[in-house]
């Protein structure tokens, strides 16, 4: 199998917006409002579970890309057949939890789906490895029974995640110039926990402002409640846009 190459890509399509909301109809008042300005959305848990898979199905024959942030996390065989359950949903990012186990599985599944042809095919559903929760900080991860640290397990899952031909990993754009430096360029950093300059950190523990996270080598930058829950959504992603350009 080969896959198609792909162009770097703009800065409006490195904004991820994350529709953590709790209805389809919210979704797609959401997706409504940002009309043109978003063309990358994220579908996690609590959409899922309202419905949110027919949902985004249908926002990836709509032209947008779609985030499925699942996190699957389960026996290689269970993690397997959900992966190529996910990848005739036509999303263009599933997360799995960074375990070699569970990656291997997931890429076993997506591949498995993408080589039946044997012909050359565009880039399908893509694995992504989520290393240690952004809302996570070293005494989290001791408390979790993890001694290592934060730092220490990520550059740990981030090989793991190289090595098992994961596409990319879920990490804090904190660690991004680091794991840059560990893993080759195939691989794609993804980092939520942004926070544009003056917007409040919430439950999330490693942060960082949307410019920064692309100086320190951010590919894509996700983001829920800072643009969902500002009092003007499309000029609070328009915001971000500027910055990544900026900062590109
Ligand atoms: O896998 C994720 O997307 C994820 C991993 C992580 O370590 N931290 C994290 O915040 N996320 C997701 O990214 C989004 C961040 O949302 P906000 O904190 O509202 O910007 C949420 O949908 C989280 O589920």
């Amino acid at each position: 199998m080969t896959i198609a190459p792909q162009s770097p890509p703009s800065p409006r399509d490195r904004l991820i917006v994350a529709l953590d909301l709790p209805s389809v109809a919210d979704a797609e008042r959401m997706v409504d409002q940002l009309g043109d300005t978003v063309t990358f959305y994220k579908v996690g848990l609590e959409l899922a579970f309202a419905g949110g898979l027919p949902f985004a199905a249908a926002l990836a024959r709509s032209g947008r890309q779609v985030f499925l942030d699942l996190k699957l996390h389960d026996i290689p065989t269970t993690v397997e057949r959900a992966t190529r359950q996910v990848a005739d949903l036509g999303a263009t990012f599933l997360t799995v939890h960074a375990y070699p186990q569970t990656l291997a599985a997931a890429v076993r599944g997506r591949t498995g789906h993408e080589g039946a042809t044997g012909l050359t095919v565009p880039r399908g559903l893509q694995i992504l490895g989520v290393t240690v929760m952004t809302s996570y900080s070293d005494a989290d991860l001791r408390e979790a029974g993890y001694a290592e640290g934060v730092s220490l397990t990520v550059a740990r899952r981030a090989r793991q995640a190289e090595a098992a031909g994961a596409d990319g990993l879920i990490i804090s754009a904190e660690e991004a110039a680091r794991i840059r430096g560990l893993v080759g360029p195939r691989l794609q950093l993804v980092t939520p926990g942004i926070r544009p300059a003056g917007t409040p950190n919430q439950d999330q523990k490693r942060v960082m402002t949307p410019g920064d996270a692309i100086r320190a080598g951010a590919d894509y930058l996700v983001v829920g409640r800072p643009v969902t829950a500002a009092a003007d959504p499309a000029a609070a992603a328009r915001a971000i846009i500027a910055e990544i350009q900026a900062a590109s």
